[in-house]
């Protein structure tokens, strides 16, 4: 009989970035295929998962303002990058028979459900993987914060931030190969430290709900369900 899941509710968080494999742009269907057999190995377990995707593997709103653009214009292109990454990473939950349904922050109802608080719940208890898609639906937030803002909603357990890398480091690991890497962290030291694995306000928010980040590698399969049942390799933010 395997351990009982350490958290029961979780907030998954998968970067555009996790998406897109090493094509340099654009989703890899079999590197969205691997987390979707991770997703299912946490369901498998009983935990309840919602997944927040991001969209930097198709675009920003900082390269529009970057180019003299309209931030807020490019922040709305940015947050339909996100929808087009939920429609994919559903596609590979649906084909392994895993019932998923695509929540969007910006109403494209010919396309799938709009958020709300009471949908989200009821599809999670009936043991559906709830995509949200479309971020916090407005510009100038990034999907670190939609994950932060849906775990708070949610009464999610955990955020489960998948990353590049294996943990949290002293400093990016991608730059600094000499950074040391920490076990364990309190919301506060990552503040304090300006370690950028995650923006400020996803960590503020985090922090004000008392909502531990567990930070790990998408890259080993396996991970998610490892660490749900007791070990596993990450780095854990969480109050002291
Ligand atoms: N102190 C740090 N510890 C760990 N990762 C860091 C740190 N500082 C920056 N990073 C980078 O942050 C990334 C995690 O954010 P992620 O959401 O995957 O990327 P992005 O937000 O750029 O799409 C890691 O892959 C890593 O390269
Ligand atoms: O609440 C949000 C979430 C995202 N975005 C836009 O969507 C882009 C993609 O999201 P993000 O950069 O967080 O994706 P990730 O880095 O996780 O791939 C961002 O750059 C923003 O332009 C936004 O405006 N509001």
């Amino acid at each position: 009989m395997p351990n009982a899941p350490v958290y029961k509710k979780i907030l998954l968080k998968a970067s555009g970035e996790a998406l897109m494999g090493k094509q340099g742009f654009g989703i890899d269907v079999t590197v969205a295929d691997r987390i979707a057999a991770d997703i299912a190995e946490a369901r498998a377990m009983g935990v309840q998962v919602g997944v927040v995707v991001g969209g930097g593997n198709i675009f920003r709103g900082v390269a529009v303002a970057s180019k003299g653009g309209d931030r807020v214009t490019g922040d709305h292109m940015g947050m339909l990058a996100t929808v087009i990454n939920a429609l994919a990473l559903a596609t590979s939950l649906r084909k392994l028979g895993i019932n998923t349904e695509v929540l969007s922050a910006i109403a494209m109802p010919e396309i799938c459900q709009s958020f709300s608080q009471r949908a989200a719940l009821h599809h999670l208890e009936k043991g559906r993987v709830v995509i949200f898609a479309g971020g916090t639906g407005n510009p100038f937030f990034t999907t670190d914060s939609a994950a932060a803002l849906r775990a708070a909603e949610l009464g999610a357990q955990a955020i489960f931030k998948a990353t590049q890398v294996d943990g949290i480091y002293s400093a990016d690991p991608k730059q600094f190969p000499d950074a040391e890497r920490y076990d364990e962290l309190t919301h506060d030291e990552i503040l304090d430290k300006g370690l950028a694995v995650m923006d400020v306000a996803a960590v503020a928010l985090a922090r004000e709900n008392s909502i531990p980040i567990i930070v790990f590698s998408i890259h080993e399969k396996g991970q998610l369900a490892a660490i749900l049942g007791g070990g596993g390799t990450a780095t854990i933010v969480k109050d002291a």
